[in-house]
C-alpha cells in the first residue's frame, strides 16, 4: 500500500452518476475525494444536495473552475455529452488521468460522434487518445491510458452479452436484435415530460426507435470484436423503476451449437473476469442491484437454433460509477475489484 492515498474529484456531482460515484469511492481504501463540483449548486454543502451523505460527505461543492487539477490524480467527469469535452480539452495535458462517464469520446471518430449526436465535436483530437473503458475487453489499453471513455449504459449491457459470441471466431453471427429496458435514472437527475411520474409510474415504453445514439456504440465495439462490420438493431424502454437495466439479445448463428456448448463458450470468455457472472437462469435486475455485477444468462433456443441471452446490471453501478472506478484501478495499477465487491441489494 503507498502512504499517501490518490487523490480524486468528481466533477458534476449533483447528478445521479456523481453520487453513485461518492458513494463507491468514499469508501474505497486507496483514494480520497478532494473536491466535488456542481455549477448551480456551488456553495451548498455536498449532503445538503445529497441526504444520505449526512454525516459521511459534509465538504462543501464548489465550481469545475476551482478544481485544483495539479493535486489531482484522477478526475471523474459526470457531466452530459458535450459538456464533458470541454473539460478534457482543458485538464488533458495537466498530467491527470481522466475518466469521461458521458458519450464524448466513445465512437470511433469525431465524424461518427457529430452524426449520431447531432452536435458538433469542439475536442476532436482527443479521440486520439481515448480509450473504450470496458475492462473486460481492453484492460491493457487503459492501464496506461491517460483518457478512458466509459460506456454507455445500455452499451455495458448489451456488449457484454453479445462479446462472446462477436469475438470467438464462430463464423456467421447475423440478425443481432437487442431489447432493452432501463430504469429511471438513466436519464439523468433533470426532470422532463418523459420522467415525469404520471408518465412512468404505472407505465411502459419504447423510445429511440431505430435511432438511438448507444445502437453506433454496440455496432462500433461489436465490429471490433468481429473483425467484421456488424449491423443489428436496438430498442430501448423506459422501465416504472429507479434502477437496472435488463437486455434480452437474440441472434442466429451458422454453427452448430447446443447450451452446454454456449454456456461453456461464455464461462471461457469470462474467466478471470471478476464482474461478470454467467447464469444458468435468467437474472432479474434486483440481483445486481447496488452492485457492479453484470449477471449474464445465455440460452440456446434449438427450436428456433437461435441463441438468446439475457442481462442484467445496475445502471448506475457496472453501467456508469462501478464501471469508472473499476477502470480507475486498473489505470492506478491497482487489484480491480477493490472498493467494488459490495453483495446486490435483493430485495
Ligand atoms: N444515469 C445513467 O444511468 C448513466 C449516465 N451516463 C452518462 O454520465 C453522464 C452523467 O450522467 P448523470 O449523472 O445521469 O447526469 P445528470 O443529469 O444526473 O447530472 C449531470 C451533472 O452535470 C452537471 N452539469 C450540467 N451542465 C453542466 C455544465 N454546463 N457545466 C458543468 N456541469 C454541468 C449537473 O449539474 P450542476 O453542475 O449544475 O450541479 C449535474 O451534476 C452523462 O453524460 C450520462 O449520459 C452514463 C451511463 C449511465
Ligand atoms: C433511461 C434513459 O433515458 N437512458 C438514457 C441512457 C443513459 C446512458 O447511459 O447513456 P449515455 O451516457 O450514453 O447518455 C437514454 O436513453 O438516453
Amino acid at each position: 500500500m503507498r502512504n499517501q492515498r490518490y487523490k480524486v474529484s468528481i466533477v458534476g456531482a449533483s447528478g445521479y452518476t456523481g453520487s453513485e460515484l461518492a458513494r463507491i469511492l468514499i469508501n474505497h481504501p486507496e483514494v480520497e475525494i478532494v473536491s466535488i463540483t456542481s455549477e448551480s449548486h456551488k456553495g451548498k454543502r455536498f449532503s445538503d444536495l445529497h441526504g444520505q451523505f449526512s454525516g459521511i460527505i459534509d465538504f462543501e461543492l464548489i465550481g469545475a473552475d476551482e478544481v485544483n487539477i495539479e493535486e489531482v490524480d484522477v478526475v471523474f467527469l459526470a457531466l452530459p455529452h458535450g459538456v464533458s469535452m470541454e473539460f478534457v480539452k482543458r485538464w488533458i495535458d495537466d498530467g491527470v488521468k481522466i475518466i469521461d462517464l458521458s458519450g464524448d469520446f466513445r465512437l470511433s471518430s469525431p465524424e461518427v460522434y457529430e452524426d449520431w449526436y447531432k452536435k458538433d465535436h469542439t475536442f476532436p483530437k482527443g479521440f486520439e487518445q481515448a480509450v473504450y473503458g470496458m475492462p473486460e475487453l481492453y484492460s491493457d489499453e487503459i492501464s496506461t491510458a491517460t483518457l478512458v471513455a466509459n460506456p454507455g449504459c445500455y452499451p455495458t449491457a448489451s456488449i457484454l452479452s453479445l462479446a462472446p459470441l462477436f469475438g470467438s471466431g464462430l463464423g456467421s453471427v447475423s440478425g443481432a436484435v437487442i431489447d432493452a429496458k432501463s430504469g429511471l435514472t438513466g436519464a439523468g437527475v433533470k426532470a422532463s415530460n418523459t420522467t415525469h411520474f404520471s408518465n412512468v409510474n404505472d407505465n411502459f415504453k419504447a423510445y429511440g426507435i431505430g435511432n438511438h445514439r448507444h445502437t453506433v456504440e454496440i455496432q462500433e465495439q461489436l465490429s471490433f470484436l468481429m473483425k467484421n462490420s456488424v449491423i443489428l438493431q436496438f430498442t430501448p424502454h423506459l422501465l416504472p423503476v429507479d434502477r437496472g437495466i435488463l437486455a434480452t439479445s437474440y441472434l442466429s448463428l451458422d454453427k452448430e451449437m447446443d447450451q452446454e456448448s454456449l454456456t461453456s463458450l461464455y464461462k471461457d470468455f469470462y474467466k478471470n473476469k471478476p464482474f461478470v457472472r454467467v447464469r444458468n437462469q435468467a437474472p432479474s435486475i434486483k440481483e445486481v442491484r447496488g452492485s457492479n455485477y453484470a449477471d449474464i444468462y445465455p440460452f440456446w433456443d434449438k427450436r428456433t437454433k437461435r441463441a438468446i441471452v439475457i442481462a442484467a446490471i445496475d445502471n448506475l453501478v457496472k453501467g456508469a460509477a462501478g464501471q469508472a472506478v473499476h477502470n480507475m484501478n486498473i489505470m492506478l495499477g491497482l487489484n480491480e475489484s477493490i472498493g467494488l465487491l459490495q453483495v446486490p441489494m435483493q430485495p
